[in-house]
Order: C-alpha cells, then structure tokens, then sequence
C-alpha cells in the first residue's frame, strides 16, 4: 500500500504524527508538503494528491488542514475520489467499510495529535465491506460519468 500524504500551513503537525505512524506502521508514503509553516493555499496540496490517487499512482492519501474542511471539499472534485473528513474512529472504520474511502482528510485545529494517530491507523487498516455498499458507491461513479 503507497500512501500519498499533504498538509496546507494549518496541518504541519498532524502531517508528521500521521507519517510517524506510517513508519511505525511500515507503510510506504510520499510527501507532497507543503513544506512549511507559511500560509499557502490548500488546493494546491489537495489537488496534486486527489489525482494520484484517482489514477492509481498511489493506493490512498491523506489531507490535513486546519478543519479538514478545504482539504475535502477540493479532493472529492477530482472524479474517482471518494475523501472522508474524519474526525471520530467510528467514523474512520465506517468509511473504509462502507464508502470504500480512498482519501482521509482530518483538521489540525478540530482534534490533537493522539485522537488523528488513532483515526489514521483504523482508516489505514480497515477493509471495505463490498456487498450493498457496492451498488451504492456505483451510483456516485455513473453521476460522475455523466460529468
Ligand atoms: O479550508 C480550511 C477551512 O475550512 C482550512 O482549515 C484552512 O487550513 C484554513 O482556511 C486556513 O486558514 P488561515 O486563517 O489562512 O490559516
């Protein structure tokens, strides 16, 4: 699993607890900044990370801001793209399982290092569940299609 990982200024912190967990997790990643604490603008960040993910250059991603808000609304414009903004582990289990999430967005100034640790590791582990939820997911791909 090739995780691509970015933050805007508002998610540096989350961003480098989130890739410790990744080595500790022995998970690949890449890092697509942004690179630091000056204000920059996060669809620059999310963009570039939502299309790797769509075409499949890396499995997942991960994007932090400071609600997780900016990060997610940009994502989930790039077709294929089904970005969960998480902030609760039922949430984080639920959206792999159901929603077959493939980008995890998570806000900095909404929850701490320890709780965003906890959310990552369940959305990185958990498994979608196929099944009813397939049918479901096919109707956002056919509305895209039609895009
Ligand atoms: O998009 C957001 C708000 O929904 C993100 O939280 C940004 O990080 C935030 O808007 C940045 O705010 P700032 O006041 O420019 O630091």
């Amino acid at each position: 699993m090739k995780i691509a990982i970015a933050s805007d200024h508002g998610g540096v912190h989350i961003r480098e607890e989130i890739k410790n967990l990744m080595d500790e997790m022995k998970i690949e990643y890449e890092d697509f900044g942004c690179e630091c604490e000056t204000s920059v603008d996060y669809p620059d960040y999310a963009l570039p990370v939502a299309e790797k993910v769509a075409n499949g250059e890396f499995d997942k991603g991960i994007l932090i801001c400071g609600t997780g808000i900016g990060m997610s609304i940009t994502a989930n414009k790039v077709k294929g793209i089904r970005c969960a903004l998480v902030h609760d582990v039922y949430s984080a289990k639920a959206t792999r399982q159901h929603n077959n999430s493939n980008i995890l967005a998570m806000g900095e100034r909404v929850i701490g290092p320890g709780l965003a640790r906890e959310i990552a590791a369940v959305w990185l582990t958990e498994e979608y569940e196929g099944g009813r939820h397939e049918n479901r997911i096919g109707k956002i791909s056919e509305y895209e299609k039609k895009q």
